[in-house]
């Protein structure tokens, strides 16, 4: 039975060929370790496709762990990288499924020689998941988990081009980074590490540290996410007056927890307190500045636990020395660690802490679990909850969808066998959805994805899932639109009765797969789970897509099937399908074999010096 973990599985995963060649080895239960063979690994990460790319990656030393599954059956067992200090709790969630390897206080250049043998890479804010990393790991690295929530340290792009799944841990670090902020808030307020510092040199200095009061004052949230509205919450409980900025928050959100939605300027203008909860985007990047200082209040006090970008720094400090800005609190810089001589580090009116925000036991013991989990997930072939770079297709989606999956990506592997010459030519292609279902309840996109995918792998050398799909086809000039179809009928149980692909303005090499427009035109159905192919060009015909396909055209007469079966019957080639379909009584017709085994040149060859037959192809499935 088809299933959601089934669908999402072809959706992310390479694919796990080299777990059926496991399951032949030692007795079901047992972990063995092998050295890695190309073989091996080719077949861990991939279709044929990227096999050129696997070989030219190959790592000198490698090891393939095998686990056993809870069938007792054997699979390569996936290898993790972890690049920053994880908790126990998370190390021992992955140690569960997957070889771990806790790698601390890389160097780039030593990160780029390791990730090549893992399947994931998981990290903290400290290390930077560049393109080079992620070229460096293409073909085997299939997941970034980032243990926390900005994921400004990975490069997205990056790493959906490379089909490579980024996770984070975006709330179980939200209260740790919350009541950060507010022992900033506070200790900012009442200069607490100013007096420390100043009472350990041996200064009793009571009237150099009068602080002021946080009770009447109006503190600006600038970002209203999760971390903003619960430091929200807490002023609110110490007797302030709370206005936020936030574009894209909910108003009744802000409403219910009593704070004020106001635009950017009305913020910063209005506050005493400004505290930064948005993340580093190219739009946050330096917000505030210069320009900005200089509309808010003079002797402003500024809390920062969000991302070091969204200030120019030297602004701050133009701002702190002229009095603009009293006071700051940093937990987070534009370079971390910062310069020793950092001018706003060493300055007297900032008080700072090494990016602490998240680093509670317990937030970590969550974020290392939350990572864990979603890792693991992504590496299992589900789609994680916390993907950054995937379409989110929720589960009771993907197990109705399950089935159709496949043909979506064997109508596609089909078709693009059928063009002619040079397959990069194919520009256009349509899919059509036959549906039930009213037109906003079908979600298509994993569908899309798979026709990519069906389309694209066989002739080149890219990787195909839900992550990269669309880039691909856009990389490739590839024009994929879509049609829905609708039989609305509210008793139908499938989400759908057919897909259809077209391709237009190409040539093909089997003249019988060009319907009346000119288009290369496949359709299928799913039929008691499995995928059928039921329409060539402009004939029906029926055949299960298991194996592999020969498609004959020829002139409809008695005889055809006989003819055909015997000569592959001659070469122990065995037909699990056959259908006929034909425009009229003795014109012309097609027959759709389904083929066991790739029959020899001289036997397809026999096939096509038949008379009646005016052509045939081959397709592999
Ligand atoms: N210092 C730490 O250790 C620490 C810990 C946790 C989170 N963080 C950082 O705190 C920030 C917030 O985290 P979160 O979990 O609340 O994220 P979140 O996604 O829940 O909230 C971010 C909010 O910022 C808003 N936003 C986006 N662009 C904006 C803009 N131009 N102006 C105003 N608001 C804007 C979003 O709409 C969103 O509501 C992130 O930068 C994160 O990396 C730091
Ligand atoms: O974005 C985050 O989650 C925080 O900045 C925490 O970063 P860290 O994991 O490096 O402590």
């Amino acid at each position: 039975m088809a299933t959601a973990a089934a669908a999402s599985r072809a959706a992310l995963s390479r694919p796990h060929a080299a777990a059926a060649a496991a399951r032949a080895s030692p007795a079901a239960g047992a972990r063995v370790t092998l050295p890695r063979r190309r073989s091996v690994r080719s077949a861990v990460i991939s279709s044929s496709a990227s096999a050129a790319a696997v070989a030219a990656s190959e790592p000198a030393a490698g090891r393939v762990t095998l686990g056993a599954g809870t069938d007792g059956a054997l699979w390569p067992k996936p290898a993790v990288l972890v690049a920053e200090k994880l908790s126990e709790a998370g190390l021992a969630v992955l140690r569960g499924f997957a070889d771990v390897e806790c790698a601390y206080g890389m160097s780039p250049a030593e990160l780029l020689a390791k990730v090549a043998q893992f399947d994931a890479l998981i990290v903290r804010s400290g290390t930077k998941v560049t393109r080079e990393v992620l070229e460096a790991g293409r073909g085997r690295l299939r997941v970034v988990g980032r243990a926390g929530v900005g994921i400004d340290n990975v490069d997205l792009q990056a790493a959906t081009e490379a089909g490579c799944l980024v996770v984070n841990a975006p709330t179980a670090n939200t209260v740790a980074a919350a009541e950060h902020g507010i022992a900033l808030l506070a200790s900012m307020a009442r200069n607490v590490s100013q007096a420390d510092a100043a009472l350990k040199a041996g200064k009793w200095q009571r009237t150099k540290y009068v602080g002021v009061s946080l009770v009447g004052k109006t503190l600006a949230v600038m970002g209203f996410g999760k971390v903003g509205s619960e430091v929200a919450r807490r002023a609110k409980g110490l007797g302030m007056h709370v206005i936020a900025h936030d574009p894209y928050a909910p108003a009744d959100r802000a409403r219910a927890i009593g704070a004020e939605l106001v635009s950017f300027d009305e913020a910063i203008g209005r506050a005493d307190f400004i505290s930064l909860h948005m993340p580093l985007t190219p739009a946050t990047s330096k917000v505030f500045n210069d320009e900005s200082f200089a509309k808010m209040k003079n002797g402003v006090r500024i809390i920062n636990v969000a991302r070091g970008g969204v200030i120019d720094e030297d602004a701050l400090v133009r701002a702190l020395d002229s009095g603009k800005v009293a006071q700051a609190a940093l937990d987070v810089f534009t370079e971390e660690p910062p310069a020793k001589d950092s001018k706003l580090v060493l300055h007297e009116n900032v008080t700072v802490t090494p990016h602490l925000g998240a680093s509670t036991v317990e937030a970590q013991e969550g974020v290392a679990i939350e990572i864990a989990e979603a890792v693991v997930g992504a590496l299992r072939g589900e789609l994680a909850a916390t993907a950054v770079n995937a379409p989110m297709v929720p589960a009771e989606v993907m197990s109705e969808l399950a089935p159709y999956v496949s043909l979506a990506e064997k109508l596609g592997k089909l078709a693009v066998q059928l063009v002619a010459g040079e397959s990069g030519g194919i520009k256009g292609v349509k899919v059509v959805y036959t549906t039930a279902r009213g037109p906003d309840d079908l979600d298509t996109r994993l569908l899309r994805a798979m026709v990519t995918k069906g389309i694209v792998e066989p002739v080149s050398s890219t990787f195909v899932n839900l992550v990269n799909a669309d880039y691909t086809a856009k990389q490739r000039g590839l024009r994929i639109t879509e049609e829905r179809v609708s039989h609305e009928s509210p008793a139908a149980e499938a989400p759908l009765e057919s897909i259809q692909v077209r391709l237009s303005h190409v040539q093909s090499k089997f003249a019988g797969a060009i319907s009346d427009g000119g288009d290369i035109v496949l359709e299928g159905r799913v039929k008691y789970g499995v995928p059928h192919l039921t329409v060539v060009g402009p004939y029906e015909v029926d055949v299960s897509l298991e194996g592999n396909l020969i498609l004959c055209r020829q002139i409809d007469q008695p005889g055809m099937i006989g003819k055909v079966g015997n000569i592959l019957g001659q070469t122990n080639v065995n037909i699990s399908f056959m259908s006929v379909g034909r425009t009229f009584r003795g014109k012309q017709a097609i027959m759709a074999i389904g083929v066991d085994e790739e029959p020899d040149k001289e036997t397809l060859e026999h096939i096509g010096h038949i008379p009646a037959i005016e052509e045939f192809v081959f397709l592999e499935l």
